[in-house]
């Protein structure tokens, strides 16, 4: 399945916060959402999945326009993990993961939804809690919860707004190599990240936004270039490879221009 949107501008609270922004994910592909804080990632999300309508431009899923695919096959073809999503209720993180089935309700065979499930909490690493609430769970071991609810939508698309969100080095390379593998088996997996480390590392192409514009879409080295990085995030980063893979490590800040300054 492939998700394309066609100039999207979006309107909040009175104000422009995403600004004709053209984008394309097709199955098998990790894309990297980066961006500093307020760009309007999130609501890029969210309009893909349609859980905000756009003012003007389009989304379409597969070619056809997705306001017009029911609500409940759109549930089923993408799957969001939207960021510190709130769990308000102190279920077990078995039953949390159970409500990613939810969009199937008598469509799957109850044996097809067990699997799902148990496959999400393996893939996850989050087996071990299955019986703990969630009001229990640290923000990391919470984070690997959430994304294995969204793992068992077994979804074609899957959109992840910051699933590193408060998780040690360890289990952030192990939710990239999460990422990764669901890209590999054939999901259009778009993932927010701030760490731009980890995004160079694992993601095929980024996809860089900035006060609401889409100032980048290519390959890591391409779109974290010195000049767009001084533009989007206001600072300098070291550049490097390491086993063939480009990184930047974000290095100093860009202060303000002060009034005396030349030029
Ligand atoms: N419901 C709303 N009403 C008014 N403004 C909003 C609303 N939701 C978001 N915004 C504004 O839209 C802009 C984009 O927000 P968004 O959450 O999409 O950014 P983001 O890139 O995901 O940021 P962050 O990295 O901080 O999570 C921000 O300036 C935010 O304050």
């Amino acid at each position: 399945m492939r998700i394309d949107a066609e100039n999207l501008t979006l309107h909040l609270g009175g104000r422009k916060v995403l600004d004709s922004v053209s984008l394309s994910l097709g199955g098998g592909e990790l894309v990297g959402l980066v961006g500093p804080n307020g760009a309007g990632k999130t609501s890029l999300l969210r309009a893909l999945a349609l859980l905000v309508e756009p003012t003007s431009g389009q989304v379409t899923y597969d070619g056809t326009a997705a306001e017009s695919v029911p609500g409940g096959e759109r549930a089923c073809e993408i799957a969001y993990l939207a960021q510190n999503a709130p769990v308000h209720w102190p279920l077990t993180v078995e039953r949390i993961v159970e409500l990613g089935r939810l969009p199937y309700r008598g469509r799957a065979e109850a044996a097809r939804d067990r699997e799902a499930v148990e496959a999400a909490l393996r893939a996850a690493g989050a087996e071990a809690l299955r019986h703990r609430t969630a009001d229990t769970l640290s923000g990391g071991e919470r984070t690997r919860v959430l994304l294995a609810r969204a793992l068992a939508v077994e979804a074609p698309i899957l959109l992840a707004d910051e699933p590193s969100q408060a998780l040690d080095p360890y289990h952030q390379l192990g939710t990239m190599e999460l990422l990764q593998a669901q890209a590999r088996n054939g999901t259009g997996v778009l993932v927010v990240l701030h760490d731009l480390a980890l995004a160079c590392r694992y993601c095929d192409r980024l996809v860089l936004l900035a006060e609401g514009r889409k100032i980048g879409d290519g390959s890591p080295r391409e779109v974290l270039n010195d000049r767009d990085l001084e533009r989007a995030y206001r600072i300098k980063a070291l550049r490097g490879s390491h086993e063939g893979r480009f990184f930047v490590l974000p290095w100093s800040k860009i202060g303000p221009p002060t009034e005396d300054a030349p030029g």
